[in-house]
């Protein structure tokens, strides 16, 4: 699909864009990463953030971060360290947007307050664990985020420039087609960098961008995080313990230590705060390690005294120079920040693609995953293949025999629940949310877009599945062969193996995989109860009427014995001189049946399919709602 020599140099792809008619001007725009691009200047300062979580209701009560103060600038790396636990990446999700409840403090932008979804739209929070496509190569992953993030309309040239240039920025050239689970943690972790650098926001927060990475990729990653920052980004990265070659590349430190803020401010002051607090560094001493040193206690000292010092440092210096920075930047900046500002500002992030466009390159991707991740498919496939031939073997040539009536009912009925079961389990994890939010809010897709996509390319496996087991049981089991018998069966394990699968998107979409799979079999048995099967619609007492008026499985089952002994069938072969159940009529008469005619049968199902479509969309629209607010 994408053949491109990864390569490439600058010039030589840029000759070759143009003869391949593509504006310079355009190419140059689109390449905020290696062009001088003009940004918005957002500058960041938060001030007594205080965070705490909740442990067995209101009871314990954890702080994690207190009363943290502190600025990042724009223009300047800054890097945030700290012991494990410190509160690092608490402080990235907070100031990003993403953790907003039980929050305390003030974030403002330029001096504005800030606005978490506006913000959302200019910043992008590349998180320590980045969900990737597993079955998505480095340029494949690159080159739909590319599609999907930027306005690049049909022009596949700019698109694999992009991914070249990028890929090349961060040493990914060689890997180029390389799947995503097959490259190694410091690749991955660069890939997941290099998909969000494609649009070039205003803020870049990296939790432990380093983390996987030897020294000279862990260099040559801050050289492009600088040169992002030349071009006006605020970036910020969380590191644990970088080396003196790595502090040396930044601009600014915050140190946190037990959510507590230990310093923040240029990298050159630091150690003249710490000394006036008593802690002198070694001389050729690696910063970082010095101050850890310091935070954790390994060194003599009062660490009370240095919060208070570092305090009042951070006051007078806020006082004096940086505020002073502050007015002159917001006079222009926040003359930037006014509304209608704000959505220039965010040109270069902003979706431009139309839901159609989007769903191109969405379809593209999932078909590729999906021939790629055979396995799965081809199980699926073989488990109903060979599912349909036992039952076939085990209820061979039954479909006709009125002696077998009762053993046939219970083959019509497994054939539901195994639709049913083996479509809602494997789809509890169709909807990777935290995949699924993190690209959507990063903006490279719209949930309609995803959601369709989603659904309607699952839909031709479902229906090869649901047919090819129900073709197979029907013809070995001996149910009468007429087309349109055929036809109402297969119609009905269709729907009720779509229903199946939606069931198991919305149990795995509204909670978590395992709660999912506890929650498909625990809501569908009890319903299983009221479908006419274990006990006569007739019988169920008044109370529990409504719980067969809902029961989907009754209708399944009712189509299915309607499909199968309906429509004025002949009656069954008899062998003995007499047969209870020679008659159809009579057999559905013993089932309480028909209570509704077949084509209602049919519309419930569908009604079923519909709403619970809308209480997915619903779950996953308050899904957003709820990390954006
Ligand atoms: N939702 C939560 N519930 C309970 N504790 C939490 C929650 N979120 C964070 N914590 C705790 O808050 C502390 C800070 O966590 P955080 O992930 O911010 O640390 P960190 O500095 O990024 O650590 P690391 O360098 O190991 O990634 C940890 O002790 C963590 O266990």
């Amino acid at each position: 699909m994408l053949e491109t020599d990864g390569n490439n140099k600058n010039d030589v792809t840029a000759v070759q864009m143009f003869d391949n008619g593509i504006e310079l001007s355009e190419l140059k725009n689109l390449m905020g990463i290696t062009e001088k691009k003009q940004r918005s200047q957002l500058h960041i300062e938060f001030n007594d953030l205080s965070y705490s979580v909740y442990h067995n209701g209101k009871e314990a009560k954890k702080t994690i971060l207190r009363n943290v103060t502190g600025h990042l600038e724009s223009g300047k790396v800054t890097v945030i360290i700290g012991p494990s636990g410190a509160g690092k990446t608490t402080l990235l999700k907070i100031i990003s947007g993403e953790r907003w409840l039980n929050v305390d403090g003030t974030i403002t932008i330029n001096g504005v307050e800030r606005n978490r979804g506006t913000f959302r739209k200019q910043m992008c929070y590349v998180p320590q664990q980045f969900a990737l496509l597993p079955f998505l190569t480095t340029r494949e992953t690159l080159y739909i985020a590319a599609r999907l993030k930027l306005d690049i309309k049909r022009n596949e040239q700019v698109a694999r420039m992009i991914v070249n240039e990028i890929a090349e920025s961060l040493g990914l050239s060689n890997c180029l087609d390389t799947l995503a689970n097959k490259l190694s943690g410091g690749e991955r972790k660069r890939l997941s960098i290099g998909v969000e650098m494609i649009t070039s926001p205003s803020v870049f927060l990296l939790d432990e961008p380093t983390s996987g990475l030897d020294s000279a990729a862990s260099n040559q990653l801050i050289n492009v995080l600088h040169n992002m920052a030349r071009t006006n980004c605020t970036v910020v990265c969380a590191i644990h313990q970088p080396s003196s070659q790595m502090i040396s590349q930044f601009d600014n430190i915050m140190v946190l230590d037990r959510g507590r803020c230990m310093y923040c401010g240029p990298k050159s002051d630091i150690l003249n705060v710490y000394e006036s607090a008593g802690f002198t560094c070694p001389r050729f001493y690696n910063i970082a390690e010095f101050v850890l040193e310091v935070i954790t206690e390994q060194r003599d000292g009062d660490l009370e005294n240095l919060y208070k010092i570092c305090c009042s440092e951070y006051k007078k210096s806020k006082d004096d120079k940086y505020l002073k920075n502050k007015i002159n930047l917001s006079t222009t900046s926040e003359q930037n920040f006014k509304k209608d500002d704000v959505l220039t500002s965010v040109n270069s992030t902003k979706q431009t693609l139309s839901t159609w466009q989007q769903q191109k390159i969405l379809f593209l991707r999932a078909l590729i995953c999906i021939k790629r991740d055979s396995t799965m498919t081809m199980l699926r496939f073989a488990a109903h293949v060979t599912v349909a031939l036992l039952l076939g073997v085990v209820f061979y040539n039954f479909g006709d025999d009125a002696k077998k009536v009762n053993s046939n009912i219970a083959c019509l009925f497994f054939l539901l629940l195994f639709l049913f079961f083996a479509n809602s389990m494997p789809a509890v994890q169709m909807f990777p949310t935290e995949a699924f939010l993190q690209e959507h809010l990063n903006n490279w897709y719209s949930l309609r877009a995803y959601y369709s996509v989603k659904i309607l390319t699952d839909l031709p496996m479902q229906i090869l599945c649901a047919s090819s087991f129900m073709f197979i049981s029907y013809y070995m089991t001996g149910q009468l062969m007429e087309s349109n018998r055929i036809l109402q069966t297969w119609s009905i394990c269709v729907l009720i193996t779509i229903l199946g699968q939606t069931v198991g998107i919305l149990t795995g979409s509204a909670f978590n995989t395992e709660i999912g799979i506890f929650l498909i079999p625990a809501l569908s048995i009890p319903l299983l109860l009221f479908a006419g099967f274990f006990l006569k619609i007739g019988e169920i007492s008044m109370y529990l009427q409504p719980l067969s008026t809902i029961s989907f499985f009754r209708y399944a089952f009712e189509g299915m014995m309607q499909a199968i002994y309906g429509f004025n069938r002949p009656n069954l072969y008899c062998s003995e001189i007499y047969c209870y159940h020679h008659s159809s009529n009579a057999i559905l008469s013993m089932m309480d049946m028909p209570t509704v005619s077949f084509y209602v049968i049919l519309m419930i199902l569908g009604c079923w399919i519909f709403c619970l479509h809308v209480i997915v969309y619903t779950v996953l629209c308050w899904k957003i709602y709820y990390a954006r607010k």
